[in-house]
C-alpha cells in the first residue's frame, strides 16, 4: 500500500488561504455549505471558519423523512461547535410532492432527485446570504463519478475536490471534526441503510490506491493488478472513471461561429476587458 497521508498542517494551510482567495476576488465575504452530518460537509465547515471568520459561514441542514437520525445529530453537532448562523429546512413536502404525482418508487431516481432539490435550496440561500456555494466533493467521488450531475456536486469552488477520501479522514481527524462523524461510515444518506462503500463495491482504501496508482503513477491495469488489487477492484474503478467524464467537463458545445464557449474563450486573457 502506498501511503496517501499529507502533511496535514500545509494542506490545511493551503486549503484555508485558498478560500480566502477565491472569495476575495470574486468579490464575496461569505460562504454557505449544506451541512449533511457526513465528513465532507464538515470538513470544508471547519476550513471554512478558519479561513473566513464564523460570523461569514453560513450551514443549511436539509433532511428528508428517510434522513438517518445521527445525519441531523452529527450536522447540528457541526454547526454549534463551530458557531455558525445555520437553518434547517426539512426537503420531505418539496420532494413528496413530485415523487407521489409521478409515482417514483427507484432509488436512484428519488436520490438524485434528492440531491437536485438540496442543490436549489442551496443556491436560493446562497443569493439570500449573498454567498458562495462551498462544494463538498473529495477527489475520490469526483473521479468516481460517485455524485448527482448538478446536484450535490454543484458549487461555485471545490475546497477539497483534490483530497483523496482517505485524506479527508485525516485531515478532518488533524483539525478536529467530531469523532461521531470521523467514525462513521461514508453515506449519501438518500435512502436507508445505503453507505458509499457498499454501492460502490469497492472500499476507499483500495479505491484511493487504484486511482492514485493510475492517475498519478502512471501504471497500468495489469501492472496495479500485479501489485496485488483484485481485478474485479481494478475494473470497478476504472470503468466508474471512464463512463463519467462527461460529469467532469463541461458539456460540449456544437460549433457554429468562430468563437464558442468550451472550443475557445480557454484562457482568462481571452474574457477580460
Ligand atoms: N456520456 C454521457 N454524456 C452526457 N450525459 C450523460 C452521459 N451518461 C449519462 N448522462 C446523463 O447523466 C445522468 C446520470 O447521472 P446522474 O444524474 O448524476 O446519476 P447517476 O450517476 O446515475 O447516479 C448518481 C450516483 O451517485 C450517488 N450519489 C449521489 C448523490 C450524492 C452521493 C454522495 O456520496 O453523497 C452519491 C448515487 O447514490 C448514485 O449512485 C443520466 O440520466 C444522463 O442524463
Ligand atoms: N441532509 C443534507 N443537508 C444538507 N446538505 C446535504 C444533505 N445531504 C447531502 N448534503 C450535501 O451533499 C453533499 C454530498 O454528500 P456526501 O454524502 O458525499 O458528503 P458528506 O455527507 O459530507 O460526507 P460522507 O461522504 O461522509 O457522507 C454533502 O456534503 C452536503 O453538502
Ligand atoms: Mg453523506
Amino acid at each position: 500500500m502506498i501511503d496517501l497521508s499529507l502533511n496535514y498542517e500545509l494542506t490545511k494551510k493551503f486549503i484555508v488561504k485558498f478560500i480566502q482567495e477565491e472569495l476575495k476576488s470574486n468579490n464575496f465575504e461569505h460562504a454557505l455549505i449544506g451541512i449533511s452530518g457526513g465528513i465532507d460537509s464538515a470538513l470544508v465547515a471547519y476550513l471554512a471558519v478558519e479561513a473566513l471568520g464564523k460570523e461569514n459561514v453560513f450551514g443549511v441542514l436539509l433532511p428528508y423523512k428517510l434522513s438517518s437520525k445521527e445525519s441531523i445529530e452529527d450536522g447540528l453537532k457541526v454547526v454549534k461547535d463551530l458557531g455558525i448562523e445555520h437553518e434547517v429546512i426539512e426537503i420531505t413536502d418539496i420532494a413528496d410532492c413530485y415523487f407521489e404525482r409521478e409515482k417514483i418508487q427507484d432509488k436512484f431516481r428519488i436520490g438524485n432527485f434528492l440531491a437536485r432539490i438540496r442543490m436549489s435550496i442551496i443556491f436560493d440561500k446562497a443569493r439570500e446570504f449573498d454567498s458562495i456555494v462551498l462544494g463538498t466533493s473529495n477527489k475520490s467521488e469526483i473521479l468516481l463519478g460517485y455524485t448527482t450531475w448538478y446536484g450535490d456536486m454543484a458549487a461555485g469552488i471545490y475546497p477539497i475536490g483534490d483530497l483523496y477520501k482517505t485524506q479527508v479522514f485525516g485531515l478532518s481527524k488533524y483539525i478536529g471534526v467530531p469523532e461521531s462523524i470521523l467514525n462513521k461510515k461514508p453515506s449519501a444518506d438518500l435512502w436507508p441503510g445505503q453507505t458509499d462503500e457498499d454501492e460502490i463495491g469497492t472500499p476507499y482504501s483500495e479505491i484511493d490506491q487504484i486511482l492514485y496508482l493510475y492517475l498519478e503513477e502512471r501504471k497500468t491495469k495489469d501492472e496495479i493488478m500485479e501489485m496485488g488489487f483484485k481485478k474485479e477492484h481494478v475494473e470497478n474503478v476504472l470503468n466508474r472513471m471512464f463512463s463519467t467524464q462527461f460529469k467532469r467537463t463541461l458539456p460540449p458545445v456544437c460549433k457554429i461561429s468562430l468563437r464558442t464557449f468550451g472550443h475557445d474563450f480557454l484562457y482568462p486573457h481571452d474574457v477580460f476587458k
